[in-house]
């Protein structure tokens, strides 16, 4: 499991080009037969991924978790953005499809993925964050999340919001997990932007074509720096920072937070003219 520890405001306004994509993009996070997890400082959520091929993939313990078994302190989240696939928690087997979302409780024990097909596996994105009881293991299924519209065609921004694991969905300790998809000629998300001082989030991209890009936006309000991201790979944002991204074309992204409180609409939005 790689680390990333924190980052001042300070010094993330004196990074370059390559120093902000070592310290904040997540890529090779999707490697076929493999699971993948970087251990973010912020908040200490836990970003990873699982592509099971021909068998199944099992959650394996971390020995700086100093922990018996991964989830001893610890609560998940899954959305699987591939192939139809499968997860295994302490026998019980639950069809996790693409955009279906499953909450882990703390206290689970064996837990394993697995894809319908080899050629056509499933991609399941994983966020963990420490948790203080155990919450039911429960699978929402994209057609049980209540979407919401948000945006307009005219400012390249037309979207729809899932929200899964929050106050008012699948119940959890801190995990507040869910998914945006932007229409066909919108590239903006969440623009205008905010900062939540209160939680760290992370942005996995998904469903963008091979040979297209996204510049992601970070930083202080006043303070901007972009990192351009791929497909399936993942980027960092401090509590302190924007996370707004514009494409080359439409996509979709997964939002995660770990932090102070699970209250979706907990942001502070900056004016549109106020970011420098
Ligand atoms: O704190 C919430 C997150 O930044 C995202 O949910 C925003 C988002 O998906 C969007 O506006 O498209
Ligand atoms: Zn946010």
């Amino acid at each position: 499991m790689e680390q990333r520890y924190h980052n001042s405001q300070k010094e993330v306004k004196e990074m370059n080009t390559a120093e902000l994509r070592e310290q904040f993009l997540v890529d090779e996070l999707m490697v076929k037969g493999e699971i993948k997890f970087t251990y973010s400082h912020y908040d200490r959520v836990i970003v990873g991924g699982a592509v099971p091929t021909s068998g199944k993939l099992s959650l394996e313990n971390f020995p700086m978790l100093r922990a018996e078994y991964f989830l001893e302190r610890r609560e998940m989240g899954v959305i699987n953005v591939g192939g139809n696939g499968k997860i295994e928690v302490d026998g019980n087997t639950y069809e996790v499809n693409k955009k279906d979302c499953l909450y882990i409780g703390r206290g689970s024990k064996n837990i394993s993925f697995s894809s319908a097909s080899a050629d056509e596996p499933a991609l399941f994105y994983i966020l963990s964050t420490p948790a203080h009881k155990e919450y039911d293991t429960k699978l929402m299924k994209e057609s049980d999340a209540t979407p919401v519209t948000l945006g307009a065609a005219e400012t390249s921004n037309h979207r729809t919001i899932y929200k899964y694991i929050f106050a008012d969905g699948l119940q959890s300790c801190q995990l507040v997990m869910g998914l945006t998809i932007l229409n066909t000629g919108s590239v903006w998300n969440t623009m205008p932007a905010h900062v939540h001082d209160r939680r760290m989030e992370a942005y996995f991209y998904f469903d963008l074509a091979d040979d297209q890009t996204i510049f992601h936006f970070m930083g202080e309000p006043q303070e901007t720096r972009h990192i351009t991201i791929h497909n399936n790979e993942a980027v960092i944002s401090p509590p302190w920072s924007i996370h707004s991204g514009c494409g080359t074309s439409n996509y979709s992204f997964i939002w995660g937070m770990g932090g102070e409180n699970q209250d979706y609409g907990d942001m502070d939005p900056v004016k549109i003219t106020d970011l420098k």
